[in-house]
């Protein structure tokens, strides 16, 4: 009876030790598999857009990742803090579906955009996108889809889905600012384009850009605003943040994304020069037909646009689009009032933006201007 017993135990021990080296690699493959570079990017001021809520991590990692905001450009964690609650962007899934997968339907390949708005934030990419949208031969989401920068192991066929049916005879299109930002975008978007059965060299970029000192303090202040939603202090003025002890710390993300050549020739290294089309977004301020005019023929559309789509507000100091009957403006968040920033700052800023873009018309064609 002893023995029976001892036997039992035995193979009761065998099975459970079997079980538990069966759970322990169903994990590890699962770890293993998971996009492991999903939220990753997730540090830009606009992914505090995608959180997530993450309990029950130890407060004083969670202390030290606050202190680091702003300073890791990268970072993917903590954002702030609301009442015992900490919230992360991004935090990667263990249940995240594959990011890519192989026989989409038909019907979803057809969603894969034609042209993308990659870039620069802050530079005007919501007033050229809700123009662009005017035009017959273009459709595309209302949102940013950040699918390639922030959602990327949420599945390309979600991604797809979020397209509208391609109008008849025309394309489809996505404005994502931060896709530019991240040297890892254009490799996802050539394997997705693949594997949606389009050619990649067939894809159009569009790159709007601003003056680089504007388009940075636009982005700081979005910055502060996004803090102030999650109660997290204010960040210490620009001018702090950007020069200390005379030395230009040219590694905040703000000051960072405005050095223009420097993301597009990473860019570049993927995509041709004739996928590019480039704006002038200062320009588009001022005159938003020729830009959008300048972006027709680069896109290769018909022509649609003219004068009598922009009308210019007075009140908000901007151009309002105008289609048919509806006329549609930029609600506030667009156009605020910019602080001034001391000479100092602005002398070291210019010199070295100066730097970046001096290369840029050389590189692309893309007289920047700045
Ligand atoms: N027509 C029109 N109406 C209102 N605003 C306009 C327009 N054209 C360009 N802009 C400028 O767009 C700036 C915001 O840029 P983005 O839309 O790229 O911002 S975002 O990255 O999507 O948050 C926004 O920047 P700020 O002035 O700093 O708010 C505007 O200057």
């Amino acid at each position: 009876m002893a023995r029976f017993l001892s036997k039992r135990r035995f193979v009761y021990s065998l099975a459970c030790l079997g079980t538990f080296s069966l759970l322990l690699s169903g994990y590890a493959l699962l770890y293993r598999t998971r996009p492991a570079s999903e939220g990753e990017e997730a540090g830009h001021p606009f992914s505090l857009l995608v959180e997530r809520e993450v309990r029950g991590t130890p407060s004083r990692l969670l202390h030290q990742l606050r202190d680091k905001i702003g300073r890791l450009p990268n970072s993917n964690l903590i954002v702030s803090s609301r009442a015992n609650t900490t919230t992360a962007i991004s935090q990667p899934s263990r249940s995240t579906p594959d990011n890519l997968q192989v026989g989409l339907p038909e019907t979803l390949k057809e969603r894969f955009p034609h042209f993308m708005i990659v870039g620069f934030g802050k530079s005007g990419t919501r007033a050229l996108y809700n123009a662009l949208r005017l035009h017959p031969q273009l459709a595309g989401p209302q949102k940013e889809e950040r699918f390639f920068s922030l959602k990327y192991g949420k599945g390309l066929s979600k991604y797809l889905s979020s397209f509208p049916p391609r109008p008849r005879g025309g394309y489809l299109i996505e404005k994502s600012p931060d896709y530019i930002l991240r040297p890892k975008v254009p490799a996802r978007i050539t394997a997705a384009a693949e594997l949606a059965g389009r050619k990649p060299e067939d894809l159009k970029f569009i790159v709007i850009t601003r003056n680089p000192i504007d388009r940075a303090m636009s982005e700081y202040l979005e910055w502060n605003i996004q803090r102030r939603k999650f109660n997290s202090p204010k960040l210490p003025p620009f001018d702090e943040m950007v020069l200390k002890d005379g030395v230009l710390h040219t590694e905040q993300p703000f000051i960072n994304a405005s050095c223009y050549e420097y993301h597009i020739a990473s860019w570049l290294k993927t995509f041709s020069q004739n996928q590019m089309c480039y704006v002038n977004g200062d320009a588009y301020v001022e005159h938003p037909f020729q830009q959008v005019h300048m972006l027709e023929l680069c896109m290769g559309l018909e022509p649609f646009f003219s004068e009598e789509n922009f009308v210019f507000d007075k009140k908000k100091g901007f151009y309002c689009f105008k289609s048919g009957s509806d006329t549609q403006c930029m609600g506030g968040a667009k156009g605020r009032p910019h602080p001034q920033i001391s000479d100092d700052v602005s002398t070291h800023l210019v010199e070295y933006f100066h730097q970046c873009n001096s290369h840029l018309a050389q590189h692309t064609g893309f007289e920047i201007g700045y």
